[in-house]
């Protein structure tokens, strides 16, 4: 594999380098994809949680959206934490302004520790201007909930969820579960032609999870990118997880962080 296709982040930092833009960054690079980024906001956080938080202002999102698509030839964005509702606003005219060939949108609502990362009216505006531009939405179980605006307390729910969320203009849904309880992980994937199927894998006993979400857009960001349809792509991230969640870094004392380093021993694509 000698060509590197390009990516692009829309999302905050994590000072702790598990999640947010960092996470993304790594899973990108471990998947030989050329990682570019709009950096919507810092975080001043670690394993154990977030203890700042920053927004760059709408002139410099622009900015640093019009420097990348100048000189790049992005095929695949993703979005992250975005924080409110004129954040929201900035990165949705950049996408309608720039056409990025495939956007995926990881509704970033709460972090592990709790921290809000977007305030309700930025889950509106989430709601009615950034889901018709996604083509593959991915949010966990309580993000689910939250767009549908139902609770989720078994399968029926979740595909009853897929479609509301899918109405609000999502082309391609998928439903994390790492929320879960159960022995298995099961995430739930709807398509835009309509075919739907869940992805499962053993349910690993750990909570060194920060940045799983992250990772799961950035990944099928990548596979994209090297020309993967999104049904394989999506897949292959699922399984990127799983492979690398049983093999965590023993790193903080919170939520600790992914090793992506460990993928780098399969190299598939
Ligand atoms: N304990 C676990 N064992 C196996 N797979 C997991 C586990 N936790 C999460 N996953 C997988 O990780 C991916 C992300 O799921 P999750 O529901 O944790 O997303 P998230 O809450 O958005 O993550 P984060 O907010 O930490 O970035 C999914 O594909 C899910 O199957
Ligand atoms: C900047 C940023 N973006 C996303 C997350 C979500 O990750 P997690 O739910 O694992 O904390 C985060 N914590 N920080």
């Amino acid at each position: 594999m000698s060509q590197y296709p390009t990516g692009l982040t829309i999302a905050g930092t994590d000072s702790g380098g598990g999640a947010g833009m960092m996470a993304d960054i790594k899973t990108m690079q471990t998947l030989k994809t050329f990682a570019t980024s709009v950096i919507v906001g810092l975080t001043a956080q670690n394993t154990e949680g977030v203890q700042r938080i920053e927004t760059v202002d709408a002139a410099m999102i622009d900015a640093q959206f019009a420097s990348v698509a100048a000189d790049f030839d992005v095929r695949a964005a993703k979005t992250g934490a975005l924080f409110d509702a004129d954040h929201v606003q900035a990165v949705v005219r950049n996408l309608a302004r720039f056409h990025f060939p495939v956007v995926v949108v990881d509704p970033v609502m709460v972090a592990k520790g709790g921290s809000h990362l977007l305030d309700e009216a930025g889950i509106a505006t989430l709601k009615t201007d950034l889901l018709p531009l996604a083509d593959v939405v991915t949010p966990n179980l309580p993000e689910a909930e939250l767009l549908a605006g139902r609770t989720i307390h078994n399968r029926v729910d979740v595909l009853n969820a897929a479609k509301q969320i899918q109405q609000l203009g999502a082309a391609n849904v998928v439903i994390k579960g790492g929320h879960g309880t159960d022995a298995v992980v099961a995430d739930y994937v709807k398509l835009a032609d309509g075919t739907d199927y869940w992805m499962e894998s053993p349910r690993v006993n750990t909570n060194r999870t920060h940045g799983t979400g992250d990772t799961l857009s950035s990944a099928i960001v990548s596979y994209v990118a090297h020309g993967m349809n999104l049904k394989q792509a999506i897949r292959q991230a699922h399984d990127y997880l799983a492979t690398i969640i049983p093999h965590p870094l023993p790193l903080g004392h919170g939520h600790g962080p992914l090793n992506h380093g460990l993928w780098e021993e399969h190299d598939e694509i």
